[in-house]
């Protein structure tokens, strides 16, 4: 174990092209930056195996896990695994500053779920007053920290966190980002098994938002590429946009997708921290401020680098079926903006 991690250690690092100012950690004859990731709602059904794939993440050095209740079991668990980050649990609001204090990463899974029936913003009522706060805090203890917003619905509650953010004066539109990863995991995961592709070789973009038909995944932008019937795509992207909800359904009333969230939010996470650490290329669809349409927050590519978001990416040549689905969201996608920045105004 201890070999294999050295070897992931060492892998990031040659791909990684940090200045040496930023070296403060050795393994061996390597190195890499000490990173703090936090996560906020570690105790809950994301929460949790987030934090254990974040503890097997060989980038993290330091491992906040926070919540209301339930974190110092949850830390004390995951805090066995013999990996390199040094995990620590806090608990209650009194706890939190110490949880977000050198922060590099602050992941935030932490809100109610939906139940069968409900849509995402029905969410909103909960959700956004617990971002609000969270993100009060962010503001205060760790302003330059990189934020992945995974409560729902994330169409407003990465604006909410923007305007607190504006608000505390700490705003910085590069920091800022919807977890839409999921989307695109589900986006690879259908489109593979119709194009009869290996799974690990596809690529799908996704963009819009994170929500019904805001999300628009881009499969005439797919790798490999298949000659899928229009019906087919029609039925992939219905699929994709929909996931949550076959989710939602079969856990009857138990909750949203959490092993397959906790999964995806690795994986964006793994991909800030390799930005912050200078590797090259890093490149994945997420939700952030935008001016690639008339929108002020819009999920396309993005390049990730040494302070966030490097470039965002145009979004290429789409099919007349995707162009239909891009003015078709709009309307939705852009009330939930607003309703969220009217909420962080109002409140
Ligand atoms: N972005 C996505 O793709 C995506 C995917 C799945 C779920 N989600 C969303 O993630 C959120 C969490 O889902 P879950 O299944 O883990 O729910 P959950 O109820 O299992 O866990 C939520 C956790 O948040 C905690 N929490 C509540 N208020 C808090 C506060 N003020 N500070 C810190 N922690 C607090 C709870 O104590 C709980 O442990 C939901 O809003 C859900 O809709 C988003
Ligand atoms: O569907 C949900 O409510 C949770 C999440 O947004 C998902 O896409 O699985």
């Amino acid at each position: 174990m201890k070999a294999s991690l050295l070897r992931s250690v060492r892998s990031a690092v040659s791909r990684s092209s940090s200045s040496n100012h930023l070296l403060r950690r050795s393994f061996g004859t390597e190195s890499v930056p000490e990173r703090k990731v936090t996560v906020l709602g570690a105790a809950g059904g994301i929460g949790q195996p987030l934090s254990l794939l974040m503890k097997l993440n060989p980038l993290v050095s330091r491992l906040a896990l926070y919540d209301i209740a339930g974190t110092p079991g949850v830390a004390a668990d995951v805090g066995h695994v013999n990996t390199r980050s040094e995990v620590t649990g806090y608990a209650g609001e009194e706890q939190l500053a110490k949880a977000l204090e050198g922060s590099d990463v602050v992941i935030i899974p932490a809100g109610v779920p939906r139940k069968p029936g409900m849509t995402r913003d029905d969410l909103f009522n909960i959700n956004a007053g617990i971002v609000k706060s969270l993100c009060t805090a962010i503001a205060k203890y760790c302003p330059n920290a990189l934020v992945n917003m995974i409560s729902n619905p994330v169409n407003s509650t990465v604006p909410i966190a923007a305007e607190v953010f504006k608000k505390a004066g700490t705003y910085d539109e590069r920091k800022l980002f919807g977890v839409t990863t999921l989307d695109v995991v589900r986006a690879k995961t259908f489109y593979a098994g119709k194009a009869n592709a290996p799974v690990s070789e596809v690529n799908v973009p996704v963009i819009g938002g994170h929500a019904g038909i805001t999300i628009l995944p881009l499969f005439s932008q797919a790798t490999p590429k298949a000659n899928l019937s229009d019906d087919t795509i029609l039925a992939l992207t219905k699929r994709t946009q929909d996931g949550g909800t076959e989710v939602v359904e079969a856990k009857a009333g138990k909750g949203s997708a959490t092993l397959s969230m906790a999964y995806a939010g690795a994986l964006f996470a793994d991909a800030c921290l390799k930005g912050l650490n200078g590797v090259p290329d890093v490149v994945e669809c997420t939700f952030v401020q935008s001016t690639v349409t008339e929108l002020p927050f819009f999920a396309s590519k993005v390049k990730l680098g040494k302070n966030g978001v490097e470039q965002v990416l145009d979004l290429g040549t789409l099919s007349d079926f995707e162009k239909e689905g891009l003015e078709k969201l709009k309307p939705e996608l852009k009330a939930s903006i607003e309703k969220g920045i009217q909420f962080a105004n109002a409140n």
